[in-house]
């Protein structure tokens, strides 16, 4: 099942359990608008490159509409279309004032220099910037894509509109970016963790972590995990895996890398292989990178006992229905990973108000905001005897519904 049916398959059971109108059903499922753009660039050899971009814009029954631009050769329309739903209902689980979007270029980001990456950026910006705008849809970074590359997309549509800064989130701090967003999806990650754990009456110190990507979510999950006394005992991206049982020394796993060292020869551990990395015995492990990865082929082999979904859809259906059985824990990234998207909404309030948070407030913030969603997913549970996922679907999917309804958007 494909990501984009796997979501509406949640959202649909979400919407029976909440006995939602077939009506208000269909209309939250279809998105409001799709758009595809022919986005074609010089490349520095002068020859011509062109990509397609897209943004989807879900749902804005709640606020303007809000989500990444990811960068990497598998966006696309399928895709693009389930991440923007997600994004719906993670806004509405998270309690900020937003609608969903998502947007993405086909395109390997590692191939392309500098020079083409700005342009290839400012080419998609130009195509949407009458689409987009401050209260109406406001981009972020996802994957492939960072604090540079919302700089460009800024400048790029304040040359369309005059200085926008709320028009992005996730952007440099000297361009009016949020301190600790950069830091915010792995710093939520761990909030939830500790939420979660707490439930059980265990918590980081004491328990081992594996987790996959060290990209702005992985590298911050492992930092503040490693920080709050969590063993991570293994860890892998697109180049490798490594595991260390007696717990990797992260900081001295990021030093590593910041001078430009490659995972595998890092002595601190030894080196796995990557397969082996989402199978491997631990107490959490937290996917922080692709869609799918846990899927009918590894499921039945997760030693895990409890999954953070750090990535967006890294459980695909099947998988998703064998963990259920084996008694894994899986906390949902509509909850798990909105750390993000909090931290951006802090962003744009700022950038409304003309003020700048100091970096404790907007972490104390997140953290309010990250306990009192799972409390909410926690009553939903409890109300509708259902699991995690789908007390995080049935919040996120009740509190949209709420707001089409007092709108008069039902037909
Ligand atoms: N950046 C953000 O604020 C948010 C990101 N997310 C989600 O988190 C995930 C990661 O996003 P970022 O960290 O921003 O991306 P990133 O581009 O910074 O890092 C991606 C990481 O995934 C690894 N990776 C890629 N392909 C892989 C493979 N086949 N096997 C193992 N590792 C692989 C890369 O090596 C890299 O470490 C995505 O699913 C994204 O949608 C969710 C919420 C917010
Ligand atoms: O920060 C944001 O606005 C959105 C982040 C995002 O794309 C996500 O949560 O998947």
């Amino acid at each position: 099942m494909n990501a984009l049916a796997a979501t509406s398959r949640n959202f649909r059971q979400a919407a029976r359990l909440l006995g939602l109108d077939s009506k208000i059903e269909k209309s939250l499922l279809i998105p409001l608008r799709e758009i595809k753009v022919e986005c074609t660039i010089p490349k520095d050899d002068g020859t011509l490159a062109t990509f397609v971009g897209f943004r989807v814009q879900h749902d804005n029954a709640r606020g303007p509409m809000k989500g990444g631009i990811r960068y990497h050769p598998e966006v696309d329309p399928n895709e693009v279309n389930a991440l923007a739903q997600l994004m719906t209902w993670k806004t509405a689980v998270a309690a900020v004032p937003y609608g969903g979007a998502k947007g993405g270029i086909g395109c390997s980001p590692g191939e392309l220099s500098r020079s083409e990456l700005e342009r290839l950026t400012r080419v998609f910006t130009q195509k949407i910037h009458d689409l987009i705008g401050i209260n109406t849809d406001v981009p972020a970074p996802d994957m492939g894509t960072n604090a540079q590359t919302m700089a460009w997309m800024l400048d790029e549509y304040s040359k369309f509109h005059g200085h926008s800064p709320a028009v992005v989130t996730g952007k440099p701090i000297d361009l009016g970016g949020s301190l600790g967003r950069d830091a915010a999806t792995g710093r939520g990650a761990m909030y939830a963790t500790e939420n979660l754990l707490a439930e059980y009456g265990e918590s980081i110190p004491g328990s081992t972590f594996v987790i996959q990507g060290l990209g702005n979510v992985g590298s911050w999950a492992a930092k503040l995990i490693h920080q709050k006394g969590g063993k991570v005992i293994a860890v892998g991206d697109v180049t490798g895996a490594l595991r260390n049982k007696s717990g990797i020394d992260i900081p001295a796993l990021m030093k590593h890398r910041d001078e430009g060292g490659s995972l595998k020869d890092f002595h601190g551990a030894e080196v796995i292989d990557v397969a082996e990395l989402l199978v491997h015995e631990c107490d959490v492990l937290v996917p922080c990178a692709l869609g799918g990865v846990l899927n009918r082929e590894n499921a039945a082999d997760v030693k895990a006992r409890i999954i953070i979904e750090g990535a967006n859809h890294p459980t695909d259906t099947e998988a998703d229905e064998i963990l259920d059985k084996k008694g894994v824990i899986v906390l949902p990234d509509i909850y798990a990973n909105s750390g993000g998207v909090i931290v951006s909404y802090f962003e744009w309030v700022q950038n409304i108000q003309g003020f700048m948070w100091d970096e404790e407030k907007v972490n104390m913030e997140l953290q309010r905001y990250m306990k009192s969603a799972f409390q909410h997913i926690k009553a939903m549970c409890k109300s509708q005897n259902c699991n995690l996922r789908m007390g995080a679907f049935s919040l996120g999917v009740n509190r949209v519904a709420r707001a089409t309804l007092l709108r008069g958007w039902e037909a």
